[in-house]
């Protein structure tokens, strides 16, 4: 595979030609007008062949046309996006710097004819059935803690994809769940975190579900520890620990050497990146929150969109199509940024969960080749639940200076058809993009204004919307464990797709080690407590200012 860098493609320079001479003018108003079947055209629909999953893909209201369209999935041929997909799925290694295949797709391929890639994945089942057995015993009672109680509440320890995915998740499955069973994620390496979790959990019936791939994440191992000491303070003898400490990671020796006992730990592979591990032993929590069955609809979903991934053709392919119009704005249209913005409340930490996803696996400037790349790559991804955003940040999204494209999704029924809500909400998912897109006129806004405000120009011009913002709408039947499956899944593979078209590895994450290396080496100073070791100890004068505040006020804060 050559991975060449993306913008010596011949459709990368033809791309750039098409902005300049078409794309900075495209008008969406003419667009519409134009073409009484855009909608027909740039709209996808899907359904999955084993789950209730099913989607509406709306990217009419992109500034593209047919040519621009064909040039984006000429991109994708020169790049060998289909290719690159195909060694992903063949458990080829992928993540080329760590020298390892990238499978998570294995963990919800649960058809009977599944050939394993590679080792190891012929425990994925075996695994699975020992999370609905555990998850099952907890959920009934069966399981129970150290005096003979029952679990009530569940901690998972974790952080990164060891924490986002299971809190995303468990948030989105909330009417699934069993709703007498607790759940706290504790991430943060602030005491306070662990502490007001703590707060609201009796050693007895509490379960701490020890979650991190590697084992050797600092914040984790010390949640994990305070955790273990708070339990045995009450608890007193270790051999309790065996009733109320489990531990999810590919690092069974670390695991074991905490204390977790052999049945007590599930295990993955590390052929599963962090951000990626939800459909693995990570999930625990999720079985526990919203029982196995559902947590095997969420893969089978996932599964069905994989599907979708692996055999439509790059037209039809919605991850390719979404992936295409991002690489469409990022490198030719200059935009920097991509929100996320779910119209269904229980998706409120969805936009958080891909800000992982896509800023850890795009966020990237070599290619696999060891080159810079001479373009943008992964956007900054943000956004919240409608309509919560539409009175805060949308002011910019409509009227500021950037061009920021969005994704708006929305359920067609609600968990929770409550009076006129879900009509109202689903309006202003509807309003939005239209508003985006074809905007206000100056000769509009002049009608609806008095004559004596009609000739105040900032007046005017202030409540002018120039359209021509471009969007995504996503629709589904309702927000059911095989959706969101299918959901994730698409993003996923999106992501992969601009990755494989960059030709970057989206799969490592070299960018979060110095930061932690070099907290390593500030620690011993800071607990030494000796304010004039600072001075000598090799940093710069700001990092040595700030040491220095720390350490003369933290003895005796004002
Ligand atoms: O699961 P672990 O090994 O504790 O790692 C947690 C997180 O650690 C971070 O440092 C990584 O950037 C993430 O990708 C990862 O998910």
């Amino acid at each position: 595979m050559a991975h060449k860098l993306a913008s010596t493609q011949p459709s990368w320079k033809k791309l750039e030609q098409l902005y300049q001479s078409k794309g900075k003018a495209f008008n969406l108003s003419k667009a519409f007008s134009a073409d009484p079947k855009r909608f027909e055209e740039y709209s996808r629909q899907w359904s999955g062949k084993t789950t209730d999953a099913s989607l509406l893909v709306d990217f009419s209201k992109n500034l593209i046309d047919d040519e621009i369209f064909s040039t984006l999935l000429s991109l994708a041929k020169e790049a060998e996006v289909e290719k690159q997909r195909d060694e992903m799925f063949e458990g080829k290694p992928i993540n080329t710097s760590e020298g390892r295949s990238v499978l998570h797709i294995a963990l919800r391929d649960l058809s009977d004819d599944f050939k394993p890639p590679v080792e190891g994945v012929d425990e994925v089942k075996p695994e699975l059935a020992h999370m609905k057995k555990f998850s099952d015993a907890v959920r009934s009672g069966e399981w129970k803690g150290y005096t003979g109680k029952p679990i009530k509440s569940i901690v998972n320890i974790g952080i990164g994809g060891s924490d986002l995915g299971p809190v995303m998740v468990t948030e989105a499955l909330k009417p699934y769940a069993k709703r007498d069973l607790a759940a706290h994620f504790v991430s943060n390496i602030d005491g306070t975190h662990m502490a007001e979790a703590l707060r609201q959990c009796d050693p007895e019936t509490t379960l701490f579900i020890v979650a991190s791939k590697t084992f050797t994440t600092q914040e984790t191992i010390t949640n994990a520890t305070t955790a273990r000491d708070w339990f045995l303070k009450a608890a007193g003898d270790k051999s309790h620990v065996a009733k109320h400490f489990v531990a999810l990671s590919t690092n069974v020796k670390a695991a074991t050497e905490f204390g977790i006992a052999k049945e007590n730990m599930f295990k993955f592979w590390d052929w599963v990146g962090g951000r990626y591990s939800l459909w693995s032993a990570i999930g625990l929590s999720i079985c526990l929150v919203v029982g196995y069955d559902n947590f095997e609809q969420l893969l089978k979903g996932a599964h069905d969109m994989d599907v979708h991934y692996k055999t439509a053709p790059l037209e039809q392919n919605i991850p390719v199509i979404l992936a295409l119009l991002g690489i469409w704005y990022t490198d030719f249209v200059g935009c920097q940024t991509h929100m996320l913005l779910p119209y269904d409340q229980y998706m409120a930490r969805f936009a958080d969960y891909f800000q992982q996803g896509d800023m850890e696996s795009n966020g990237k400037t070599i290619t696999k080749n060891g080159e810079r790349v001479d373009y943008e790559t992964g956007p900054v991804i943000s956004g919240q639940a409608g309509t919560n955003g539409q009175h805060a940040f949308y002011q910019e999204i409509h009227q500021g200076s950037r061009i920021i494209p969005c994704d708006f999704l929305a359920p067609v029924q609600s968990h929770n058809p409550l009076g006129p809500h879900h009509d109202i909400l689903i309006s202003n998912f509807l309003a939005q993009p239209e508003a985006l897109a074809f905007g206000k006129s100056e000769d509009e806004v002049k009608k609806e204004l008095s004559a004596s405000d009609q000739s105040n120009t900032f007046l005017v011009k202030s409540k002018v919307f120039g359209g021509n913002r471009p969007t995504n709408s996503i629709m589904f039947p309702k927000l059911t464990p095989a959706v969101l499956g299918a959901l994730i899944a698409m993003y996923e593979h999106k992501i992969a797709t601009q990755g494989f078209v960059w030709s970057i590895n989206s799969f490592d994450q070299m960018g979060v080690e110095l930061g932690k290396v070099l907290a390593k080496k500030i620690l011993p100073l800071l607990q030494s407590g000796d304010v004039s070791k600072v001075d000598g100890a090799g940093h710069d004068s700001s990092t040595s200012g700030l040491t220095r505040y720390y350490l003369q006020h933290r003895a005796a804060p004002k």
